[in-house]
C-alpha cells in the first residue's frame, strides 16, 4: 500500500465498520418503530381500562405529529442535524424520543390514576371537538389521554428526527459504497418493528393480571436501549470524523441557514417531495383503516383481518433490501419509483371495486402482496435518491423538509378519509357495515398523481442529468 492509499483509509473503507454502524442506527429506528405503533392493536383494551373512545384515541394517534407539522420542529431538527452533525443529533433525538415515550408510558400507567397529574389533566385544554381544534385535545377526553398525546407528540419530534439523523448517517458511511442496500436493510429492519407489534402488544398486554401499560413499558426500556445504540455510534462516528479530518469537504464550507432557500428553490426537490407525501399519504393512513376496511369487506374478525394485513410489512421487510441492492447494482431509481406508483394504484383499484364484488381472500392476499412490493420499490429507491439531487451539506435539512410535507400529509389524511368513510356511509352506524369504495378511490387517486409527478422526475432527470436511473456503485 502507498503512503497516499494509507492517508485516505478510513473506518468507513472496513465493511465491517460501517455495517456496524448501520447496525446501531438500524437498532435505535426499529425500537423507535416499535413504539410508534405499541398503542394500535390495544384500542379495545384502551377503551375498557382507560376510557379512551375512538375520538380520544384519534387524536392521541394524531398528537405524534403535531409539533412537526405546526410548531415546524422538523425543520428546526434539519437544521440542527445540518450544524451540529449526526452524532449529537442521534443523541438528542434518541433521548427525546425515550422521554416522550416515559411520559406516555406514566400516562397510562396505574400510578397516573387518582394523581395530582391526572386532575391537573382533567382541567386542560378543554377545547370542542370541533373542526377548527387542530390540537391532539378536546373537552371530554380522558385525562390519561392528554397526558399520553403530550408525551406522544414530544416522541414523534424523537423518531422523526431520529429517521431524518439515521439517513444522513448512513449516507456519510456508505456514499459511493452500498448506500441503496444500507438504507433498504434499516427500512426491513423497522417494518419488522411494526410486525414485531402487531403481534407481540396483545400478547404482552394479556399477561395475567391484563395491563395496557406493560406493553408499553417494555417498549419505553427499548428505546434506552436505542439510546444506548446512538450513543455507542457517537464513538465511531467521532472517530471516522478524526480521520477524515481536513479531507472533510464540508469543513470547508459549512451549512448556513440561508443556504435552506437553495432547497427550496430546486424544482427537482419540489418534484421528490410531492411525490413522497402522495404516495406515504396513501401508505401509513390507509394502515390506521386497513383491518377495518378487510374486515367490513370479507366478515372477518380483526384478528383473521390482522394476518392478512401482517403480510404487507412482514413482505416489504423482505423484499427492500434486495431492492436497494438493485438500485446499487443498477440504478434505475426513477423508473422504480413509477412501477411503485403504479401498483399501489392498482392495489386500491382492487380494494375499491374488486374485493366488494367478488369478497374474495385470494383478491385480499393480492392486493396485499402488490402493496408490499410497492411499498418496497418506492421507498427503497426515494430515500437514496435524495443526495443525488441535494449538494450534501444541505442534506440533513432536505430530509428534514421532505419529511415536513410527508408529516402534513400524514396529519391530514387519515382525518380525510375518516370524513369520506361518513359522508359515504349514510346512516351506518355498525363500524362492520361501512362501504370502503369511495375512500379506497382517495387512495388510489393519490396514486395516480405520485405517478404523475414519477414521470416528471424521470423526465427533468433525463433532462438536467442528476443520475436517477444510474448505480451508487461506480464499478
Ligand atoms: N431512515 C428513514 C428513511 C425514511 C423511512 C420512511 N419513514 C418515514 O418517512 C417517516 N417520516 C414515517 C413516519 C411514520 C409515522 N407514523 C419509511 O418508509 O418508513
Amino acid at each position: 500500500m502507498t503512503n497516499t492509499n494509507k492517508i485516505q483509509q478510513t473506518l468507513r473503507d472496513s465493511k465491517a465498520a460501517r455495517w456496524g454502524a448501520l447496525v446501531l442506527l438500524a437498532s435505535a429506528m426499529f425500537f423507535g418503530y416499535i413504539f410508534m405503533d405499541i398503542l394500535s392493536p390495544l384500542q379495545e383494551l384502551l377503551q375498557i381500562q382507560r376510557e379512551w373512545d375512538p375520538a380520544a384515541y384519534g387524536r392521541y394517534a394524531g398528537s405524534e405529529t403535531f409539533l412537526n407539522v405546526f410548531v415546524f420542529f422538523l425543520i428546526f431538527a434539519g437544521i440542527i442535524l445540518d450544524k451540529m452533525g449526526v452524532r449529537f443529533t442521534a443523541i438528542l433525538s434518541g433521548s427525546v424520543m425515550f422521554l416522550g415515550a416515559a411520559v406516555n408510558y406514566y400516562a397510562v400507567s396505574d400510578a397516573f390514576v387518582g394523581s395530582s397529574a391526572e386532575t391537573f389533566m382533567n382541567n386542560f385544554m378543554n377545547l370542542p371537538l370541533s373542526w377548527w381544534n387542530i390540537t391532539p385535545f378536546f373537552d371530554g377526553m380522558p385525562a390519561s389521554a392528554k397526558m399520553s398525546a403530550i408525551g406522544f407528540m414530544f416522541f414523534g419530534c424523537g423518531v422523526e428526527m431520529a429517521g431524518i439523523t439515521v439517513s444522513r448517517g448512513i449516507v456519510k458511511w456508505f456514499k459511493g459504497k452500498e448506500m441503496a442496500l444500507a438504507m433498504g436493510v434499516e427500512m426491513a429492519i423497522a417494518r419488522i418493528g411494526v410486525a414485531v407489534v402487531v403481534l407481540g402488544s396483545p400478547v404482552l398486554a394479556s399477561i395475567d393480571p391484563v395491563s395496557v401499560s406493560r406493553p408499553v413499558a417494555v417498549a419505553v426500556l427499548l428505546l434506552l436501549i436505542g439510546l444506548i445504540s446512538f450513543i455507542c455510534y457517537a464513538f465511531m462516528d467521532k472517530k471516522l470524523e478524526k480521520q477524515l479530518g481536513e479531507n472533510d469537504e464540508e469543513k470547508d464550507d459549512p451549512f448556513k441557514v440561508s443556504d435552506l432557500g437553495k432547497i427550496f428553490s430546486s424544482k427537482v426537490f419540489w418534484l421528490v417531495a410531492l411525490l413522497c407525501v402522495l404516495y406515504y399519504s396513501a401508505i401509513f393512513p390507509f394502515q390506521k383503516y386497513a383491518i377495518n376496511m378487510l374486515q367490513c369487506n370479507l366478515s372477518f374478525s380483526a384478528e383473521q383481518a390482522g394476518w392478512i394485513f401482517f403480510v404487507f410489512p412482514l413482505g416489504a421487510a423482505a423484499i427492500t433490501p434486495f431492492l436497494g441492492n438493485f438500485l446499487d447494482k443498477k440504478g434505475k431509481g426513477a423508473t422504480m419509483l413509477i412501477l411503485g406508483a403504479v401498483l399501489m394504484i392498482v392495489c386500491h383499484l382492487s380494494f375499491a371495486l374488486l374485493l366488494p364484488a367478488t369478497q374474495s381472500v385470494l383478491v385480499a392476499y393480492l392486493g396485499i402482496v402488490l402493496l408490499g412490493i410497492s411499498f418496497s420499490l418506492v421507498p427503497a429507491a426515494l430515500w437514496p435518491s435524495v443526495p443525488k439531487l441535494v449538494d450534501s451539506r444541505l442534506l440533513g435539512s432536505a430530509y428534514a423538509v421532505i419529511f415536513w410535507i410527508q408529516n402534513i400529509g400524514l396529519y391530514a389524511f387519515p382525518m380525510i378519509i375518516g370524513s369520506v368513510i361518513q359522508s359515504s356511509n349514510p346512516g351506518v352506524t355498525n363500524p362492520l357495515e361501512y362501504n370502503y369504495t369511495v375512500p379506497m378511490l382517495v387512495f388510489a387517486s393519490l396514486g395516480v398523481f405520485a405517478l404523475i409527478l414519477g414521470f416528471m422526475l424521470k423526465a427533468e432527470d433525463k433532462k438536467k442529468g442528476y443520475g436517477l436511473e444510474l448505480p451508487n456503485i461506480k464499478e
